[in-house]
């Protein structure tokens, strides 16, 4: 599957959102996540692609509602942290699998928990907006994935930040 809506807005430096989610590709067992989880009913359900078809490159897309303000107009900083949060461990996935030499849509994705999140509040982050978050595949070694994010609002960058991932134990899975 293949988004263009960056294309569709025009502009330059538009984003092309590529190919399926990574979460589309998680096991029901993993699929309760707050942030991701197509299981969860009061979650974000957050999907992450690869943008442009990079490999290094990812795009997560979150519009906030009333119930997430900090104060009128503004996000709470808390849904912002989660919401760089899973989109860093959704990227890790992506990256996991990729570099695993797997395929996503024939083989499923590898699972991947978060072990570090930093998060760089730059700016109020207005309420009611879509949210675009980029991740940038830092370094795939072994078990641990490196991904820094940013976050935007229309024009401004809001927020950044990085997420440190490793790739579930087994003793950790349920299947
Ligand atoms: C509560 C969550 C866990 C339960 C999950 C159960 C089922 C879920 C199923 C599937 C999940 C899939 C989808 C869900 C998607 C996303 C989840 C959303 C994000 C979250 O909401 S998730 C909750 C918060 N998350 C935790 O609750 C983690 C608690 N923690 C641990 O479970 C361990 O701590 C772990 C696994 C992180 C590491 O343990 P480990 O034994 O695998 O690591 P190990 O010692 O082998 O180190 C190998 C290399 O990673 C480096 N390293 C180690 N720990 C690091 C850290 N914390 N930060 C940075 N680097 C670290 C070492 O320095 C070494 O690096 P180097 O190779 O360079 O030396």
């Amino acid at each position: 599957m293949v988004t263009r809506r960056a294309e569709a807005a025009g502009g330059a430096g538009a984003t092309v959102d590529e190919g399926p989610a990574v979460q589309d590709h998680y096991p029901a067992d993993a699929a309760h996540c707050y942030g991701c989880g197509a299981r969860n009913p009061f979650g974000h359900h957050l999907k992450t692609r690869w943008a442009d078809g990079s490999r290094t490159e990812t795009i997560t897309r979150f519009t906030p509602g009333p119930e997430q303000t900090a104060m009128p107009g503004y996000v709470y900083g808390g849904l912002v942290a989660s919401v760089l949060d899973c989109s860093g461990t959704g990227s890790a996935a992506l990256a996991g699998t990729h570099a695993a030499g797997l395929d996503l849509e024939g083989d499923g994705s590898l699972r991947y928990v978060t072990g570090t999140l930093e998060v760089r509040y730059q700016r109020p982050t207005p309420m009611s907006v879509e949210l675009v978050v980029r991740g940038r595949v830092e370094e795939v070694k072994g078990r641990k994935v490196t991904v820094a994010l940013t976050m935007t609002a229309g024009e401004d960058e809001v927020a950044s930040g990085r997420v440190v991932a490793l790739q579930l134990p087994d003793e950790m899975r349920s299947s």
